[in-house]
């Protein structure tokens, strides 16, 4: 069996979920301290650094006049995607921008008393790197749903970094960047690319955030170096969480449980259900079409470590589990999902029903696939428009209202000891009723 089953109310259960949800916190003591000299020595050294962890880690030689994606490089690479891939890219990217314009805020006034207008103007980030990840597979998909969004958002210039294999970009990498408009792309990856992202080199552009999810080096690299950039969130190796009923069919469940455990070997892929039957069920599908997939050892990997079949009394269990985990994706493979739906209130992005797999998502249904992974749900969102610009905020007061609230604000500054604070209204006062 790949997977064991359990029971919430098994002795180690407390030990099996902070497995899995801690492995998302990817903080691992040896990790972080690998990733901490990476982003070190690009901050210091620059391109030196940067190209010699790519030599290192990635097995490729870069320079400074190699490290940026040529336009020749560009239309060489995308030329070779097949025109019906191109149609299926260019119909995602309808999709996800058709999905991610109703997320777009628009500048408000507001005036709620006369001689007060107050407001807020969203402005587009202007420099911003998108992580596309490249290591054990390559993800145009993600290209798509950072590139989109940030372009909606109106965002100056996209910076796109990725690591090439052989430091060849990936045509199909190519053909999505060049269909969002992306010409600035470099063959860069992991705790590196990020560093330099954050830091600038002689040749990487510092950029104001980053955004994209990448491998546990990568997701440590960018929570290390927020606040010299902002980053999105933490969005590492992928997750799924599945809540099934006795109306599930066990070949769909270890299928879409599989579709994530392949990504990495960190992934995670946990199914919960009151029904034992499919409990048992899916364990033996698990194994059959483990047997038939390329990423076989990587899926498994991921099983044995950070997947679980866990049993609970009902389905009301299963959502408090759920919950608990707060995974990235959650499928609810259940006789009636929307009034599931209404007890969940943590997770990436929900997928409901017997026909909504949550690949379906990855690719073409329209929301974003970068999610929160590791339990960040609990206070993060998917990435959208939302991540690619800022709030200013806008205020104007008349003479006659600075006479009214003035003296109130000028008190609050006097009870904060802050007498230049206090000076600077009522110098405008003065002569009236300072
Ligand atoms: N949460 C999301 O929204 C989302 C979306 C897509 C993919 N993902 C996840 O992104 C991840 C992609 O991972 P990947 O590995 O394929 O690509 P990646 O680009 O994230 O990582 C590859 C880089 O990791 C670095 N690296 C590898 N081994 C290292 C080591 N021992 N020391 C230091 N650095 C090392 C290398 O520099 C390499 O370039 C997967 O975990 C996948 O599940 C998540
Ligand atoms: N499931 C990933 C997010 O965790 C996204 C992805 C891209 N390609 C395939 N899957
Ligand atoms: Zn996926």
């Amino acid at each position: 069996m790949i997977m064991r089953i359990a029971r919430t109310t098994d002795s180690d259960f407390e030990a099996l979920y902070q497995r899995i949800t801690q492995r998302g916190r990817v903080f691992d003591e040896d990790l972080w301290k690998v990733v901490e000299k990476i982003v070190d020595d690009v901050a210091r050294k620059g391109d030196e650094a940067l190209f010699d962890y790519t030599q290192r880690l990635d097995g490729y030689a870069l320079t400074a006049e190699t490290v940026a994606v040529s336009g020749k490089e560009l239309e060489e690479a995308a030329s070779r995607v097949e025109a019906s891939d191109l149609a299926i890219m260019r119909q995602a990217a309808q999709r996800i921008e058709a999905f991610h314009r109703h997320q777009i805020a628009e500048n408000w006034t507001v005036s709620d008393e006369p001689g007060i207008i107050l407001g807020q103007r969203i402005v587009p980030l202007e420099r911003v790197g998108i992580y596309a990840p490249g290591g054990l597979a390559s993800y145009p998909s993600t290209v798509l749903m950072a590139a989109v969004p940030a372009k909606i958002a109106g965002v100056g210039e996209i910076i796109l970094v990725n690591p090439s294999r052989g430091g060849q970009i990936h045509p199909l990498i190519a053909a999505t960047a060049k269909l969002c408009g992306i010409s600035r792309i470099f063959k860069i990856g992991g705790a590196q690319a990020v560093a330099a992202l954050a830091y600038g080199t002689e040749t990487i552009p510092r950029v104001d955030k980053i955004v994209g999810p990448g491998n546990a080096y990568v997701a440590a690299a960018k929570k290390m170096v927020f606040g010299q950039v902002s980053i999105d969130m933490i969005a590492g190796p992928s997750e799924i969480l599945i809540i099934a009923d006795q109306t599930a069919q066990p070949a769909f469940v270890a299928a879409d449980l599989l579709s994530q455990a392949e990504h990495d070997e960190m992934a995670s892929a946990v199914l919960v259900t009151p029904d034992e039957v499919l409990a048992r069920e899916v364990s033996v599908e698990l194994k059959r079409q483990l047997e038939r997939l390329p990423r076989r050892t990587i899926a498994e990997r991921s099983l044995e470590a950070f997947g679980a079949i866990l049993v609970t009394d009902n389905l009301e269990g299963a959502v408090t589990v759920a919950n608990r985990f707060a995974p990235e994706h959650l499928e609810l493979i259940v006789e009636d999902p929307w009034k599931l739906l209404e007890g969940i209130k943590h997770a990436g992005a929900v997928f409901l029903g017997h026909y909504t797999p949550e690949a379906i998502g990855d690719y073409i249904a329209g929301p974003n696939h970068v999610l929160p992974t590791g339990g960040t749900a609990r206070f993060s969102s998917a990435l959208g428009v939302y991540d690619f610009v800022k709030r200013i905020s806008v205020v104007c007061f008349s003479r006659d209202v600075l006479e009214d609230y003035g003296p109130k604000a000028a008190r609050f500054a006097r009870l904060e000891g802050l007498d230049a604070h206090g000076n600077s209204i009522s110098l405008r006062l003065a002569g009236k009723n300072s």
